[in-house]
């Protein structure tokens, strides 16, 4: 399967089963599963769940950091950061067809040859966020890096309907939107996807 262009759906720890349904129900063709802060015995069994759910629909899923995770519960990739085991090291382990993505905060890491063994990147934080201390790079550099880059960008990092005007102008194959999309209805939804089209 394609990669998604546009919404790329990531899970909230807190409810990470419910906010993966909630994604489903809006239609998102590839989720994400990112947990930080619980155990690998619950990664494992909440991503088991997460794997039956994106099978029955058809939605392709993805497992922050772990690839060990996501290998076991037969997802279709992995999502790795900086300190993370590098692409070309995982892909001596993953199938053929795997996905890898790849946490991008800089034109140096765009163009590192570790980009060449990935399938898409993630471009970020764009904005402020709550969710994660991280980094911000601001739209000017984001632009940079998705102009120099091989490889398909997601943008990432505090993306709002209220913003999300501001991002088009960047050119990237899609975006991600944890809070403002979880915390929402699917009107909201609806019409940042509809601002994004536009
Ligand atoms: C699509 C996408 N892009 C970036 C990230 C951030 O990954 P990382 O830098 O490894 O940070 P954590 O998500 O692990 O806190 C992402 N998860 N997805
Ligand atoms: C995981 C991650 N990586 C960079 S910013 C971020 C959090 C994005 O969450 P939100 O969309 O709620 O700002
Ligand atoms: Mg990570």
């Amino acid at each position: 399967m394609d990669l998604p262009k546009g919404f790329y759906g990531i899970t909230l720890e807190t409810d990470s089963i419910g906010t993966c349904k909630k994604l489903l129900n809006f239609g998102v063709q590839m989720i994400q599963y990112r947990a930080k802060n619980l155990s690998s015995k619950q990664m494992l069994n909440e991503c088991f769940q997460i794997r039956s759910l994106t099978k029955q629909a058809n939605v392709l899923m993805i497992v922050n950091d772990r690839v060990d995770i996501a290998l076991i519960v037969g997802a279709d990739g992995v999502h790795v950061g900086q300190d993370d085991i590098p692409p070309s090291s995982l892909r001596k382990i993953v199938p053929n067809n795997f996905i890898i993505g790849l946490s991008t905060h800089s034109i140096e890491q765009v163009l590192s040859p570790e980009v060449d063994f990935v399938d898409y990147i993630g471009v970020g934080a764009i904005f402020e966020t709550s969710t994660k201390d991280t980094v911000v790079i601001g739209t000017e550099l984001a632009k940079q890096m998705v102009d120099l880059s091989k490889k398909p960008a997601y943008l990432i990092g505090g993306i709002k309907l209220s913003n999300i005007d501001s991002i088009k102008g960047i050119g990237a194959y899609g975006f991600t939107s944890i809070s403002d999309v979880l915390y929402n209805d699917y009107e909201h939804f609806l019409e940042m996807i509809k601002k994004w089209n536009s």
